[in-house]
């Protein structure tokens, strides 16, 4: 259940009044899923950025990269993404209206259990919570204009297939979208008109390089390509020592069916992704014993697939040795994205890990979790977390042959008996011409598999084939001989699995605000949004008493220690009232206030306010300022500093 007194069009009017974000392109009428950072939203993102790149990057020594955003459309063929990085869309038959089709399936039965829900409780003459359904979808979601959903009560049966479709909606394929959209009877909300099936949508946008028009390019959806594609270089520079991480935070492009939650659906957002390179042998991790003992909220497959969605709690330790999570790595990092996330203040209860289906999963991938925070729109992926395998680098390698792989020195010789390919040149390049290169090196990328079943077919029918390019090309025993030999071995050649951390960035500013969002004393007016300090978009806000001339050159000087001290300070010498000017800044979540009066040009004190108690403390400038450095960095907490230095409560200066 949502907070039923949580009211999001409350939070978006404070969003835009002190432009943390707004649509892009207002003045035109703007454009869904487009929107520009004000000075607040930057600063709060900036902040989160330093802190995932001290968390992740410089905690772990990874190998941060800035590739390309616009990508040559061979590597995204090669990805699979040109076939098949698409959702499944559908069209109101009457007036074109487009839908996403798995969240209009979702808003819509949501919307349905919301009306049983609420018929149930006037049956009983009780009064029925709020359901997390985003207002406006589920008003979308019905074709009473006024009412939030069309309260009618469900059969049971009716009930239990919704809730099961909900709890798997990400499993589903486009026809069987299709299927649920016809049995259950669901229209286009708003006109109620029939809905075409299900159609495949490519979510990329694409472009060309060059004015010839001839290269084909693409919008990357994602930065990961830009790192697999230097992983032989990243290797190279981390003295070909494994395993090792590449990270790249950047801009990435998804042209989206119909964004229409704000922040959480975009078009254009920061991505900040990790490519963990390691050992498919062995997929331990030196670090894992420091998040062991963290205790996560799971949401495994098999429930799901039950038609549940209850949570287990779980030490990531228990996690790992049960098989719920696949390996050490994969719970090293949900380890460390729950520390991360909780350190910028997401709230322990409203995050949890869903495991994917095996539909939902990338036919590659081992296992994969997403981070899901809980806001008013429901549970959203934030983080995905994937075990890649080693499908990036094997198809990128296969494509330009370029070897995209790790040689280890083995500590003892290691006797091997393997298939080896000999290629018989003098008659090879006669018969191949030009494609001959490209057929060798088909045959020296194959498998052991690939190979033996070119031997069988070789010994069985004196020739064999092998597939360039979609090309047949005929071989016999004349131009290739494949035999069994022993051979001992002093290196080990492999292709690296990859876990994949992936970060939307904006996602989580949102849910950010939404989590740190409360009313001070129940008060209408009074918003304040609690940051952890370390992400507040500034950390101090400056504020002389009045506009009396004696303040400015105390303001002044004050304002240029703070930075000397990197104290992102705000100055308010607005003529508001002191208490309306911190009711104004609790609205910025600024953590810290100082403020100048009489007494400091008189002794050289200032009071140092606290935003959520509304405590203070009034101590020598020099004091306050170690002590609000300490507090910015949380090197210490408020809780300690009123252990040392006598605080009073400022309400009453609130109130001025
Ligand atoms: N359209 C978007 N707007 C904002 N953030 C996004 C968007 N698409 C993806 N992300 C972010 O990028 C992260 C990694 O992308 P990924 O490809 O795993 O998402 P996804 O599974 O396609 O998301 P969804 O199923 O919600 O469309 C997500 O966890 C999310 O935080």
């Amino acid at each position: 259940m949502s907070d039923p007194t949580f009211n999001r069009s409350q939070l978006e009017q404070l969003i835009s009044r002190r432009f943390f974000y707004a649509p892009a392109f207002a003045i035109y009428g703007g454009v869904a899923g487009l929107y520009d950072y004000g000075p607040t939203g930057c600063a709060l993102m900036n902040n989160i950025v330093q802190l995932w790149r001290n968390h992740f990057v410089l905690e772990e020594e990874m190998l941060e990269v800035d590739t390309t955003v616009m990508t040559p459309a061979e590597v995204l063929k090669t990805s699979g993404h040109v076939e098949k990085f698409s959702d499944w869309m559908c069209k109101d038959t009457k007036n074109g209206e487009i839908f996403r089709a798995d969240h209009l399936i979702e808003a819509v039965l949501e919307a349905r259990l919301q009306g049983d829900k609420e018929a149930k409780a006037a049956a009983a003459g009780t009064q029925v919570e709020a359901t997390v359904t985003d207002p406006a979808t589920a008003k979308k979601a019905t074709k009473k204009k006024k009412s939030k959903v069309v309260v009618v009560e469900l059969k049971p049966e009716e009930k239990e297939a919704y809730e099961e479709i909900l709890a798997k909606i990400d499993n589903y394929s486009g026809p069987e979208l299709g299927e649920i959209i016809q049995k259950w009877g669901i229209k286009s909300p708003e006109a109620g008109n029939d809905l075409t099936p299900p159609q495949e949508f490519n979510l990329m946008f694409d472009s060309s390089i060059g004015p010839t028009g001839h290269l084909k390019g693409y919008l990357r959806p994602e930065t990961a390509q830009g790192q697999f594609l230097n992983f032989k270089k990243l290797l190279e520079f981390n003295n070909d020592k494994m395993p090792f991480a590449s990270a790249s935070i950047g801009r990435s492009f998804r042209n989206e069916i119909s964004p229409r939650s704000g922040l959480l659906r975009v078009r254009e957002f920061t991505m900040a992704e990790i490519e963990h390179f390691v050992d498919p042998d062995n997929k331990d991790h030196p670090r894992f014993d420091e998040v062991k003992d963290i205790k996560l909220n799971l949401l495994p497959a098999s429930v799901q697939l039950e038609g549940k969605t209850d949570i287990t709690v779980m030490t990531i330790g228990d996690a790992v040795a049960q098989g719920v999570v696949d390996n050490k790595t994969l719970g090293y990092f949900l380890g460390r994205i729950y520390l991360f996330l909780t350190k910028i203040g997401i709230k322990t209860d409203k995050l949890r890990f869903r495991q994917h289906m095996s539909n939902e999963m990338a036919h590659y991938a081992c296992d994969c979790w997403d981070a899901e925070i809980r806001s008013s729109y429901g549970w959203i992926e934030c983080v995905g977390c994937a075990d890649r395998s080693a499908y990036d680098l094997t198809v990128h390698s296969k494509k330009t042959k370029e070897k995209l792989v790790v040689r280890e020195q083995l500590d003892e010789p290691k006797v091997v008996n393997k298939l080896q390919l000999e290629v018989n040149k003098k008659v090879f390049g006669p018969k191949f011409k030009k494609t001959a290169k490209a057929v060798e090196e088909a045959l020296i990328a194959l498998s052991e598999e690939g190979l033996q079943k070119l031997k069988d077919e070789l010994e069985s029918s004196e020739k064999t084939s092998i597939n360039v390019e979609g090309q047949d090309y005929e071989l016999t025993k004349n131009e290739i001989s494949i035999e069994r030999v022993t051979v001992t071995e002093h290196i080990r050649e492999y292709t690296p699995n990859v876990i994949e951390p992936s970060f939307g960035l904006g996602r989580i500013l949102y849910s950010l605000l939404e989590h740190a969002w409360w009313k001070r004393d129940n008060d209408e007016d009074r918003n304040v949004l609690s940051f952890p300090a370390v992400v507040a978009p500034y950390k101090c806000c400056l504020l002389p008493l009045s506009g009396n001339a004696v303040f400015a050159p105390v303001a002044r000087d004050l304002s240029h220690q703070l930075r000397a001290k990197n104290i992102s300070t705000r100055t308010d010498d607005s003529k508001a009232s002191i208490g309306r000017r911190y009711a104004r800044n609790d609205e910025l979540g600024i953590p810290f206030s100082i403020t100048i009066d009489f007494q400091t040009v008189e002794d050289g004190t200032v009071t140092l306010r606290e935003r959520d108690s509304t405590k203070q403390i009034r101590e020598k400038t020099e004091v306050i300022l170690q002590v609000l450095k300490e507090l910015s960095e949380e090197t210490t907490t408020w809780e300690k500093v009123v252990e040392t230095y006598p605080a009073f409560n400022a309400k009453e200066a609130d109130e001025e």
